[in-house]
């Protein structure tokens, strides 16, 4: 092979350094043709990858930017995997099995609360006869037991809660609670839970979690709304730089995948290489004993007395996140794979900001999947605490849209980790920062105002809005009505703060789960909330749409000319916010109010 030489200046130093030797060999010009054409190799290589690297740029550059936005437990990182299981559904199937331990952890975190809650309460009372005296002897299931007890030991026990009441017990006190040694028997042998809830927590990492109550006190004179505020103010972030970090969300899930694939190569015969990872045996060992203790474990949860002390402490475990303790005969089994339902409801914080890429897999599913939207997303998923909040300026600058999530089931809680702070509240401070947000001047804000199946919930039990929210008046104590009063609290909010006039409000009433599962199916009978809060609206609903699903289920209903379930018109807003720049007022009238 001949080098080709641009003709240069013999007296050009650089021409005579890289000049062949005068008297160079035939083996040595064919060492050096060699080793000239691996350096163009790479050199081309190097080129290649700059390129490519320099299109991702433009790409990444292009790809439209996302922030959900809201306080600890509002639903953000739950509508981020509406998302994904609805425009990126490979990517999810791919990483779903290592959501399973995060839900195995979900349930055994509640029981073990369960358990340390009964403990104390049995410290306190006193042991009566029972039965099931001797710990060696293993009845066919403790639920039997504990469900059906014989009648000399309903009577011995005071098992019997149908039983008339004394005259003391009928008095303001409630009755003393009544436990027996199979509550013993039960904390007993639930115990090596305690040791699969260190190790699950152990593997996933710190994000497991949840919040500390803070009990640190605001300075003297700093009003809450001042302590929401200062944190969006555009120019402070700026004068100090805010302390962030963004950290890996895969790291946990591929830790967790190689573990599984790893198990899953065992079953089918490979080889596993010795002393694999540890990671391995301890969710095998996890998995074994929650299928062992899976009969403890329901009876536990089925248990009246247990019913008992936690209605009397008003611990409602049914809406407390990652709740699964419905599903301990699906969950608790040596095969157990997790479905789709149950990585949505799967509870793991989020800790700093996590960058998620979503990529449209499938045009036709949705209306972001056309033409004129970009097919890359770059979500920005955020830690809500307090404490966390710092880290979301950096991500302000170029963020096409926001997402900002608002629960609104939450009138009558506590922030986690401020115990002084009424969560509502929190969050419409939060929102204020928000709206008026110079830096946010030119994003699309959307509103989620989530959790409707559990304000619904609430208020069915009798809890009272006014006593919590006395704004809200003696209007009716329902949830419609109370998500109408609260959208336009947020909607005038918006109105009067925005820093650009003319930006469109785009508020809906959103349930992000599954809340009633009543068939594998999921046909409800009833109207579901969400339905029920369009018909009280006065709208019209789709046929076809029968169910309050996730986001996903949502999209089938798609219909330009009606007015639709909420969460569908997050899309269509988008993707004009996508065409347009800025979203125009060319939206249908398709708005709730
Ligand atoms: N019933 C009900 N539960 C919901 C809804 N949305 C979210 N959840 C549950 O609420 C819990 C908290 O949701 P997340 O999405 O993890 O909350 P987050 O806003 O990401 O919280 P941080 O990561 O702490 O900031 C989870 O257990 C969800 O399953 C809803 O609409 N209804
Ligand atoms: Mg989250």
């Amino acid at each position: 092979m001949q080098s080709t030489r641009i003709p240069t200046d013999p007296d050009d130093p650089l021409t005579a350094a890289i000049a062949p030797p005068p008297d160079e060999s035939p083996a040595q010009r064919e060492v050096r043709l060699r080793e000239e054409a691996e350096a163009k190799r790479i050199n081309d290589e190097i080129e290649e990858r700059l390129k490519l690297d320099r299109a991702a740029w433009k790409r990444h550059k292009s790809s439209f930017k996302l922030l959900l936005l809201g306080q600890s437990e509002s639903g953000k990182s739950t509508t981020l995997k509406n998302f994904q299981l609805a425009f990126a559904p490979n990517a999810w199937q791919a990483e779903r099995a290592s959501w399973r331990a995060v839900i195995q952890l979900n349930l055994v975190r509640s029981i073990n609360h369960i358990l340390d809650i009964l403990a104390q309460e049995m410290s306190k009372a006193p042991t009566t006869t029972s039965p099931i005296s001797s710990p060696y002897i293993r009845p066919t299931t403790a639920q039997a037991r504990l469900d059906n007890p014989t009648p000399a030991s309903s009577t011995a026990s005071g098992l019997d809660r149908s039983s008339t009441p004394s005259p003391t017990e009928r008095s303001s006190s409630p009755p003393p609670l009544h436990f027996t040694n199979a509550h013993a028997l039960l904390k007993l042998r639930l115990v090596p839970l305690r040791r699969v809830e260190a190790d699950l927590k152990q593997l996933i990492g710190a994000a497991t979690d949840e919040l500390a109550p803070d009990s640190s006190a605001l300075p003297e004179g700093v009003a809450e709304d001042a302590n929401a505020a200062v944190l969006f103010d555009g120019t402070l972030s700026r004068r100090r730089p805010a302390e962030f970090y963004v950290r890996s969300n895969n790291s946990w899930r591929e830790t967790l995948l190689s573990a599984y694939q790893g198990l899953h190569k065992d079953s089918t015969g490979e080889v596993r290489a010795a002393a694999t990872f540890d990671g391995q045996s301890k969710l095998e060992d996890a998995t074994e004993i929650i299928a062992s203790c899976a009969d403890d474990m329901q009876a536990l949860w089925n248990d009246p007395v247990v019913r008992d002390v936690l209605n009397r402490r008003k611990i409602r475990m049914e809406q407390t996140p990652g709740f699964f303790l419905d599903d301990i005969p699906r969950i608790a089994v040596r095969n157990y794979e997790p479905t789709d339902d149950d990585v949505v409801r799967a509870r793991l914080r989020t800790l700093g900001v996590q960058e998620h890429r979503l990529v449209m897999e499938r045009s036709g599913i949705s209306p972001l999947a056309t033409n004129d939207v970009s097919r890359e997303w770059m979500i920005y998923d955020v830690g809500g605490s307090r404490t966390s909040r710092a880290a979301w300026f950096p991500y302000f600058d170029d963020a096409n849209a926001i997402l900002f999530l608002a629960p609104i089931s939450c009138f009558d809680e506590l922030l986690q980790e401020d115990r002084r702070v009424n969560r509502l509240e929190d969050s419409f401070l939060l929102w204020k920062a928000i709206v008026q947000s110079k830096l946010l001047a030119n994003c699309i804000i959307v509103l989620f105002l989530n959790k409707y199946d559990l304000l619904e919930k609430k208020l069915r039990s009798g809890v009272k809005v006014k006593k919590y929210l006395p704004s809200f008046g003696d209007r009716e104590n329902s949830a419609p009505v109370l998500a109408q009063y609260l959208h336009q609290k947020f909607k005038d909010q918006h109105r009067e703060l925005s820093p650009q006039a003319r930006r469109p409000f785009y508020g809906y009433v959103t349930t992000a789960i599954v809340s009633d599962r009543p068939s594998p199916h999921r046909v409800v009978s009833d109207p579901p909330p969400l339905r029920a809060y369009a018909e009280h609206q006065g709208h019209r609903v789709h046929a076809r749409c029968r169910y309050v699903l996730p986001l996903r289920r949502f999209y089938p209903c798609i219909s330009a000319d009606r007015l639709l379930l909420v969460p569908l018109l997050l899309p269509p807003a988008l993707r004009h916010a996508v065409r347009d720049g800025i979203l125009r007022h060319n939206l249908k009238k398709a708005d709730f109010v």
